[in-house]
């Protein structure tokens, strides 16, 4: 299934001027690059933006770059290589300004986790510097002090609740969608001013069904950790780094080896690195099966040191804000409504038929799964005893085609389980009839009648044709059709006998 675009990055905003509630930052920001921009380049070359997450910053940087047409050169600090490859861009940028190329704009992320060892470096690249140079931070005081001082200070407002409110509502009306005032207010309330929380808030409440939004916000909450600590996994090339995002996470390895399973081709893109990055995380398993198998738990460390450093290290990420999928296998929460709804409407019919507890019924669904894939023949006879929907057969095979055989074989069954139902009541019809007609004669024709549904209905178990059918049906209507006018017979001379 294609996943949609991320909102945060669908709606980030391109123009300074969308930038909500942060007007007297940009006003700084816009007044030092026109500086440069004039040929006069400001006494602090370089600016620290500096605020909570999902405030602004990044935005601001890409906006200003698409507004003043430079192309921008994004660096990670806690990225070892981030030194030389200042370095590299701060001596490129004058070349390529010479060449009348776009001009750069170095964009160092994360400037509070700076190693205080190449701070310095840093600073004297400031010095060197020939194009604008913008860091950002989530803590100001975290900066090095040297590059501090060489640095003009933007700071960053965090957004208030009307803020994130308007925000969502601008994005609401554009998806052309809805959803109840509680549920926007709760969204506000719980992203603490961080837009970005909040749009990944909203986005899965909507494309998760609104009436299960609290269900979804409550489960968001109880994952945040694991959606946070991944997300820092992922950010960073730095090995160390990636194994301390996960310290704080309380899940046991392998449920977390298969959350960084699920998103590893969400990062990276090359297939080299996405092979590198399995191959870390495919030694990881081995030494949980290890651990499990011996008891050793103290291989967890290492499994763990794979799934993370040897992930974060596998290659070159995508670029931007990555968003952290939970794992299918447990992921019922993100599932589609229609989904929700078509489970439930099975998992009830089980609990119905098979007589079950929910816990089983739910068990059952996943054998089920299993033999609708492979038994089509089998699988038909549950769709009429469970007395399945084409759709719900479709929801549990997961494939239209497969659905569609399944069906149709149900529908023989079905047919053939109706004619069968009719002449037994016929039967039963005819039966009752005689009962209450008391006659000697006709007993013979009784016994006939019932052989010739018994031998009908024999029949059925093995396979029969329409005709054959068809035919019995006759007999056994014909000869009811003869006891009828005996018994109305009998019932004339009963009724001329009390007229007399
Ligand atoms: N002031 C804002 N106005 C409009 N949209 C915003 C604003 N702040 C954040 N956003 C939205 O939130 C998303 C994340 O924002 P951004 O990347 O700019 O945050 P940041 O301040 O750089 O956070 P971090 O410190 O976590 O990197 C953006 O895609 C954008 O859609």
């Amino acid at each position: 299934m294609p996943r949609e675009a991320p909102w945060v990055e669908k709606y980030r905003p391109r123009k300074l001027s969308e930038i909500v509630n942060q007007e007297k930052a940009i006003e700084q920001v816009r007044a030092w690059v026109e500086a440069w921009l004039h040929g006069n380049p400001p006494k602090k070359k370089a600016l620290i933006l500096a605020g909570p997450p999902g405030s602004g910053k990044t935005t601001t940087v890409y906006a200003l770059a698409n507004e003043y047409g430079f192309e921008v050169i994004e660096l990670n600090a806690s990225d070892e290589r981030t030194y030389t490859m200042i370095e590299r861009y701060v001596q490129a940028a004058y070349t390529m300004d010479i060449l009348g190329k776009h001009r750069k704009l170095i964009f160092l992320d994360e400037a509070d986790n700076i190693e205080p060892s190449g701070a310095k470096e840093i600073a004297k690249l400031i010095d060197k510097a020939k194009n604008p140079i913008i860091m950002a931070a989530n803590h100001y005081w975290e900066v090095p002090r040297e590059i501090r001082d060489k640095a003009q200070i933007v700071e960053y407002k965090r957004l208030t609740q009307r803020d994130i409110i308007k925000a969502l509502i601008r994005i609401l009306k554009m998806e052309g969608k809805t959803v109840p005032k509680e549920i926007l207010y709760e969204i506000a309330k719980r992203s603490n001013g961080d837009l970005r929380a909040a749009i990944n808030d909203l986005q899965t409440v909507v494309t998760g069904g609104v009436e299960d939004a609290k269900e979804v916000l409550a489960y968001r909450d109880v994952e945040k950790s694991v959606f946070q600590a991944l997300a820092q996994v992922f950010a960073t090339d730095n090995a160390k780094k990636a194994k301390i995002a996960v310290l704080g996470v309380d899940m046991f390895p392998d449920e977390l080896l298969q959350w960084i399973d699920e998103n590893i081709p969400y990062v990276y893109y090359r297939p080299e690195d996405i092979a590198r990055a399995y191959e870390a995380l495919s030694r990881a398993d081995i030494y949980l099966g290890r651990a499990q198998r011996t008891g050793a738990y103290s291989l967890w460390k290492y499994a763990t040191d794979m799934m993370t450093a040897g992930v974060a290290v596998a290659g070159v990420k995508k670029k931007g804000f990555v968003k952290i999928y939970p794992p299918k296998t447990i992921k019922i929460l993100t599932e589609s409504k229609e989904e929700r709804t078509l489970r439930d409407s099975v998992v009830k019919k089980i609990m119905k038929e098979m007589h079950m507890a929910k816990l089983e019924a739910l068990e059952t669904l996943n054998y089920l799964k299993a033999i609708f894939e492979n038994n089509s023949e089998m699988a038909a006879h549950f769709v009429v005893y469970l007395d399945l929907d084409l759709k719900e057969v479709e929801f549990i095979v997961g494939d239209k085609e497969k659905a569609k055989t399944i069906w149709a074989k149900s529908m023989n069954i079905e047919k053939k389980l109706k004619k069968e139902g009719e002449l037994e009541a016929r039967a039963r019809e005819i039966r009752k009839e005689f009962e209450e007609v008391e006659t000697t004669e006709e007993g013979e024709e009784i016994e006939e009648a019932e052989e010739t549904t018994e031998e009908v209905q024999e029949e059925t178990e093995e396979e029969i044709s329409e005709e054959e059918l068809e035919k019995a049906t006759k007999e056994i209507e014909a000869v009811g059709r003869k006891k009828e006018e005996k018994k109305k017979g009998k019932q004339a001379t009963l009724f001329d006998f009390l007229k007399k």
